[in-house]
């Protein structure tokens, strides 16, 4: 697989996700974010039906991408959940196989969850777990947690490939104190880095802190713009 990397120009992209009421909605939106995922998984404290989150989605601008977020649910349940939202992306966060994933998506984008044992003794083939589930617009990087995820647990970054030719989310414990470390190590091994949080945001399950949410997105920036100055710097020596 070819060698990978994202230019230091890049801007990692940012989805809040387990969001339940309007006014988190708006807040994710006003702090910058490019995405928010709606949970339809009954068993997660921050479930939303398929109808909520369409009331939800209702309330976002252009260019902010709702994400339907799914765990072994049946094809014909994800398709009639895209039909309430329309330009939602999928993601796929249960054991579906990547055929599962394909035939419930159809056309629409999806992402796939790839769910890494914390115990670093477990190897996990991130490359070859990428190329199974090609199909998929990235691949999402979670912890491999009980309850399938949203448990605000991280996993050790420094396990991943050195270079996978993917569009890969940095998933799993992130908090506003974590995710520039996280972009800093994980964003020069992909094409392109996007980071997900749910738990380093909240108030409670479900309950997201305005505050946490823009100190959140200015430390991705402030990443962003580390990455950007060193990679200058490296470029153009004095
Ligand atoms: O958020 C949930 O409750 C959830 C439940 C079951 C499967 C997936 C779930 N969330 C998936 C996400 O994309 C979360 O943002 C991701 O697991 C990170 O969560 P956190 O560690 O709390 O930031």
């Amino acid at each position: 697989m070819s060698a990978a990397t994202s230019p230091p120009s890049q801007r990692t992209r940012i989805k809040i996700c387990g969001l339940t009421r309007e006014e988190d909605v708006a807040a994710a939106v006003e702090a910058g974010a490019d995405a928010v995922g709606f949970v339809l998984y009954a068993k997660s404290p921050r479930f939303v039906t398929a109808e909520r989150a369409a009331q939800l989605a209702r309330t976002l601008p252009p260019f902010v991408t709702p994400v339907l977020l799914s765990v072994n649910a049946t094809a014909e349940e994800v398709r009639a959940a895209c039909d309430l939202v329309p330009g939602a992306t999928l993601q796929f966060h249960g054991d579906e196989t990547p055929r599962q994933c394909a035939q419930a998506a159809g056309a629409r984008p999806w992402m796939r969850a790839a769910r890494i044992p914390l115990e670093a003794s477990v190897p996990f083939d991130l490359v070859n777990f990428a190329s199974l589930h090609e199909g998929a617009t990235a691949i999402l990087l979670d912890a491999h947690v009980e309850g399938y995820g949203g448990a605000g647990k991280a996993f050790d970054w420094s396990r991943l490939p050195p270079s996978v030719n993917a569009h890969l989310v940095l998933s799993g414990g992130l908090t506003p104190a974590s995710v520039g470390d996280g972009i800093l190590q994980v964003r020069p091994r992909c094409r392109t880095l996007a980071v997900d949080v749910s738990s380093g945001v909240e108030r409670a399950k479900g309950v997201k802190d305005p505050a946490k949410i823009h100190q959140f997105v200015a430390a991705v920036r402030a990443a962003d713009a580390l990455l950007a100055r060193s990679t200058d710097a490296l470029l153009s020596p004095t």
